[in-house]
């Protein structure tokens, strides 16, 4: 099986991403990706509520969802769109980060909206308050697919493992971080979190990431990453934008859990 990872620098124009997102995707499909994947926010990365509300559609009028869904049946690939800010129904107007899992026939076969908000001081001068523009999600996700079972999160839900120790233990055998990592945090953690969440669930990790200056206010660490079940860093998709190819072996999942079975060998306890 063959996954292409797409890295890109989306900035505030979801009809300037668009092209680019499926250039890169058609390249990975040329280059026989059985699924290829997108980061967070593929369609739009702003940080001005005012741009987002004139530019963001619902998902059910969304051109970009609309757009993916063509190209996953015009190339007969899996298609997971890392997410899209979408408009909601929501009271106080806030988007979903909605992750999609797309089929070969083009139908969306798993939704899923991030749980955890990125709501951080990093510095006295970077911070980010996620959950002002976006409504959280409550539910976990996973999908059977012919590719294997895929669990869906989204980047800063990389920083809480009982989400992926959970999606681990109710059968995932792949794992979406599609992410848009803060270059600090990114330099700081981003590849030994990557690596203890596949080494802990026993799962394939596959995150796409955004790169590069986004906006004049937004930058993003790129390094797209592929890791085996056992940890082991399978491809890295540097800084630039582009496409990271990688080939997996599902059966990697079992083998890795055989040598280390801890994902069923968790034990009440009580305390503190
Ligand atoms: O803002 C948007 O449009 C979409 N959302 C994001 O890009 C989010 C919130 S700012 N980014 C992250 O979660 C980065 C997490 C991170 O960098 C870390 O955990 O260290």
């Amino acid at each position: 099986m063959r996954a292409g990872l797409v890295q890109i620098t989306s900035g505030d124009d979801p009809a300037q991403n668009l092209p680019v997102t499926l250039g890169l995707i058609r390249a990975a499909a040329a280059d026989g990706a059985d699924i290829v994947l997108t980061p967070e926010v593929t369609n739009m990365v702003s940080t001005s509520r005012q741009r987002q509300t004139a530019l963001l559609h619902p998902e059910d009028t969304d051109p970009s969802l609309a757009a993916f869904r063509a190209e996953a049946e015009a190339l007969g690939i899996w298609l997971s769109i890392g997410s899209l800010a979408l408009k909601t129904d929501d009271p106080d107007g806030r988007f979903a980060n909605r992750s999609f899992l797309i089929a070969p026939d083009g139908t969306v076969v798993a939704r899923y909206d991030k749980i955890h908000m990125f709501d951080v001081e990093i510095s006295d001068t970077e911070s980010y308050r996620e959950s002002a523009g976006y409504r959280p999600g409550d539910r976990a996700v996973m999908a059977d697919t012919p590719l294997g079972r895929i669990g869906l999160t989204i980047c800063y839900d990389l920083r809480f493992p009982h989400l992926y120790r959970r999606l681990a233990q109710a059968g995932a055998q792949i794992i979406t971080v599609p992410s848009a990592f803060s270059p600090v945090t990114g330099a700081a953690h981003w590849e030994t979190l990557l690596r203890a969440r596949a080494i802990e669930t026993g799962c394939f990790i596959f995150a796409a990431a955004q790169t590069g200056q986004n906006t004049e206010a937004r930058a993003t660490y790129g390094h797209s990453l592929a890791v085996s079940p056992w940890g082991e860093v399978l491809a890295d998709g540097g800084t630039g934008p582009g496409i990271t190819m990688v080939d997996f072996d599902l059966a990697d999942v079992d083998r890795s859990r055989g040598r280390i079975p801890a994902l069923g060998h968790d034990r009440p306890f009580e305390g503190p």
